[in-house]
């Protein structure tokens, strides 16, 4: 594990967006643990978060024009990131986001912000069917642009509805590649070196053995 991707767990854990406990996922499996984006919730950690998803983008050689993110929540994620990019990165990305409903007055239309178009990199926080993905896809390519990948923040490696995950269902079907800023196999390599957090590691290791890839 990197040293950034260590951080970003402390960052979560800091944040309460990475919690240990009892949850029911959109899957209705039980998870011994939950990310909750929607706790990313001031200036700051939406800054510091940008600048998480710009380096995992940076060190996964993704080559892509244009930033995609889904209404509701992609939509700061792709902000705060293009500005880190920025910032950061020395590189000023074009994004974009849609809205889940069309708008008749105004502008109107379903998207906002740069043209769709080239090779567009989607941005989301997790995925768990690939649905959101897959209507991202569905977007991209109707205004003539090409997906170039999918970055999201946590990878929980575990099975979809078989023996692959939803992540690589998702690469298998719409042939691109999605990188995670962490994954399960960090969060425990993070739990097994840290005392404090290792009366969570149980019940993390028996659901990734009944759940995981
Ligand atoms: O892989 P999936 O099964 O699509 O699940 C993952 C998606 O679900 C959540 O968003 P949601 O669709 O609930 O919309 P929101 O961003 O408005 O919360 C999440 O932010 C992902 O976009
Ligand atoms: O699978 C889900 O529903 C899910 C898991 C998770 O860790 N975070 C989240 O927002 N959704």
């Amino acid at each position: 594990m990197k040293d950034y991707q260590r951080d970003f767990i402390e960052f979560a854990l800091a944040t309460g967006v990475l919690r240990f406990g009892e949850f029911t996922l959109k899957s209705g499996r039980i998870s011994p643990y939950f990310f909750n984006s929607g706790l990313f919730n001031s200036g700051a950690t939406l800054a510091r978060l940008g600048r998480f998803y710009a380096q995992a983008i940076s060190e996964s050689k993704l080559d892509y024009d244009v930033l995609f993110g889904p209404a509701y929540k992609g939509i700061p994620l792709a902000s705060t990131t293009v500005v880190a990019l920025a910032d950061q990165h020395d590189r000023d990305v074009p994004y974009v986001f849609n809205r889940k409903e069309k708008k008749d007055h105004g502008e109107g239309g379903q998207l906002v912000g740069a043209e769709l178009k080239g090779k567009v990199l989607i941005i989301d926080d997790v995925i768990s069917a690939g649905t959101s993905v897959g209507e991202s896809v569905d977007i991209i390519r109707a205004a003539g642009a090409h997906p170039a990948g999918v970055i999201i923040a946590l990878d929980r490696q575990e099975r979809g509805q078989g023996e692959l995950s939803a992540i690589q269902q998702v690469e298998q079907t719409h042939k691109i590649p999605v990188v995670s800023i962490i994954c399960l196999n960090d969060l425990l390599s993070y739990l097994q070196d840290h005392p404090n957090l290792q009366k969570y590691l149980a019940a993390v290791k028996s659901y990734r053995e009944q759940y995981g890839v």
